[in-house]
């Protein structure tokens, strides 16, 4: 088992509990989050990667347990192991799109990837040295699918990523994050509501306000 997740609860300040699924994935396994709008499919998200603590439960990637890791040493933890698409693509404004690459190698100690290969696969290695300011919606998506994947993470966590695409957009994310993650031997958890990518993985939890 790569990664597993125990009796998980968790509550916001002065809000009810949620008590969550139990997950278990091995290496190249897919699993998709659903559930309704403010059912707490973000919350879990959250405390999947380590950004939320739980009030009780583990969460397991390989031997860590990530309810066990603070400060810095989770930080690290994560940057190397668990790559996040977050809904928005939250890149450095400032930076290119190599430079936002080498910057999340360099937050996770990380040089093994060779960035522009990886800019080239996901079909960006065009944009390479352009700034990200200058990007379509759906290019600034897979530059931040790059950055998720350019430390070679075991878990990778997707929230919405093809909210904001069109249909083949969408269904070039959705194989784009499979198919890395099957080459680099990760699972993949995505969070979604989208139908068009409950059409492409059979394997889900569905979460519920209690
Ligand atoms: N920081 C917070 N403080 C207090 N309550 C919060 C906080 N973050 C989320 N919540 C509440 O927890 C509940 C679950 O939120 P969450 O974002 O996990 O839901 P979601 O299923 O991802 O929703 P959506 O599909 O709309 O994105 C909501 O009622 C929300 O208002």
């Amino acid at each position: 088992m790569l990664f597993s997740t125990q009796d998980l609860k968790y509550s916001h300040p002065g809000q009810p509990q949620f008590s969550f699924s139990d997950i278990s994935l091995d290496k190249g396994d897919s699993l998709l989050v659903l559930g309704k709008s403010g059912s707490g499919k973000t919350t879990l998200l959250n405390l999947l990667g380590g950004l939320l603590k739980p009030q009780s439960g583990t969460v397991i990637l390989g031997t860590a347990d990530l309810t066990k890791m603070d400060g810095a040493k989770l930080d690290l933890f994560r940057g190397k192991n668990i790559g996040i698409v977050f809904q928005k693509p939250h890149l450095l404004a400032p930076l290119s799109v190599k430079e936002n690459l080498v910057a999340a190698q360099y937050f996770a100690k990380e040089k093994g990837q060779n960035v522009q290969s990886l800019l080239d696969e996901l079909g960006i290695g065009a944009k390479a040295n352009s700034s990200v300011k200058t990007l379509s919606e759906g290019e600034a998506q897979r530059v931040s699918i790059a950055r998720a994947l350019v430390n070679k993470p075991q878990l990778i966590l997707a929230d919405e990523p093809t909210s904001s695409l069109d249909d083949e957009n969408t269904e070039k994310v959705i194989n784009l994050l499979k198919n890395q993650a099957e080459k680099i031997g990760a699972a993949l958890i995505i969070v979604t509501h989208d139908q068009r990518v409950k059409d492409h993985i059979s394997n889900f939890i569905e979460v519920k306000a209690t």
